[in-house]
């Protein structure tokens, strides 16, 4: 069989990353079977009249049935609930994976549901936008990103392998990583972000001397990157901070040390700590764009397919 290709692929969940991979491998031709499964009849009913997979089936578990991938594509609080429900129905040899944004509570949560000689892989591609749902989906999404794999110590190799050839065939890069560290990690570049963004727009719609049609009307674009954050999906993100407390707490702490720090140079205007800080975090930002890592950018993700490069 060709690198990345299945027979038969279950996706259970069908929003923004679900129905991304699925536009992906109808494209490139990565199954012969796409079977889809999710929560609502409704989103069912939209993921056939989108022509995302070729059969649609109310319940997870009869989804699962001969498939030889599944991906698990729904909130990380409902990994559990879906573990549980395709357990009975995995064939031996099949690869289980997941796209959660937190990795140590899904590796709790479904480890134990997986019979034996099932190959459960956790994964989370470092790809997405604020927007949710099947319509918000789309072919090409996870070009030129990373997708993080963090095995368990049982692995097996072969499978790994598979799984990194089909991402690889989406054009993700591929990375490798412990479930706490790889927690860490996102708690810093992603959750905190996040929660950032729901706070201060939280703050801005709470002011009582300013008022909401000024905030609409003069949200210079700083804001307005927060408001984009702060509209993803609250389901999603109430679960990774539910799924992800340690590390985020953690680094909410450290947050909150380095802000009283900043607060304290402006009450007693240390011009010198704020220009050294302003100075030290804008080589960051030069090292994101020289590291190719700038998402923005109109060329990012050009040549993850091309197979010279
Ligand atoms: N949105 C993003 O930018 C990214 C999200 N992720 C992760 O991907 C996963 C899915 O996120 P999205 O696709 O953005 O969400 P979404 O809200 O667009 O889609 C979630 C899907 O899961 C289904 N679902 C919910 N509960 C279910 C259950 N108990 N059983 C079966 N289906 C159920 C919904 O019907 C929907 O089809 C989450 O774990 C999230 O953390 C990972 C990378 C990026
Ligand atoms: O929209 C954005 O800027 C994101 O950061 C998308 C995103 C959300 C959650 C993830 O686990 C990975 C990527």
């Amino acid at each position: 069989m060709t690198e990345g290709c299945f027979d038969r692929i279950a996706l259970i969940g069908i929003g923004l990353i679900g129905s991304s991979i699925a536009r992906d491998v109808k494209e490139l031709g990565l199954a012969k079977e796409v079977v889809i499964s999710t929560r609502s009849a409704e989103t069912l009913r939209r993921a056939e009249e989108l022509q995302l997979g070729t059969h649609y089936v109310a319940s997870a578990a009869a989804a699962v049935k001969d498939a030889d991938l599944v991906i698990v594509s729904v909130p990380v609080g409902a990994s559990e609930e879906v573990a549980r429900q395709i357990s009975p129905n995995l064939k031996p040899g099949v690869i289980v994976t997941d796209v959660g944004s937190t990795k140590a509570s899904v590796i709790a949560q479904m480890t134990p549901h997986m019979p034996q000689g099932v190959h459960f892989i956790p994964g989370h591609p470092l790809a997405g936008t604020e927007k949710s749902g099947p319509d918000a989906g789309f072919a090409g999404l996870f070009r030129g990103r990373w997708c993080i794999f963090t095995p368990l110590p049982d692995t097996d190799p072969q499978a790994l392998d598979r799984l990194k050839a089909f991402w690889t065939a989406l054009g993700s890069r591929i990375d490798e990583m412990d479930p706490q560290h790889h927690d860490k990690v996102l708690a810093i570049v992603s959750h905190l972000p996040h929660i950032i963004a729901y706070n201060i727009v939280g703050t801005a719609d709470d002011l009582e001397t300013v008022t909401e049609s000024e905030v609409i009307k003069y949200s210079a674009s700083g804001f307005r990157d927060f408001t984009r954050l702060a509209a993803s999906d609250p389901t999603m993100w109430r679960d990774v901070c539910l799924h992800n407390r340690d590390a985020i707490l953690e680094m909410l702490a450290r947050f909150s040390e380095d802000l009283a720090y900043l607060q304290r140079a402006i009450r007693w205007g240390e011009g010198d700590k704020l220009f050294d800080l302003f100075t030290r975090t804008r080589a960051i930002r030069r090292s994101i764009i020289e590291a190719g890592q700038d998402v923005d950018a109109p060329d990012f993700g050009r040549h993850a397919l091309d197979p010279k490069t």
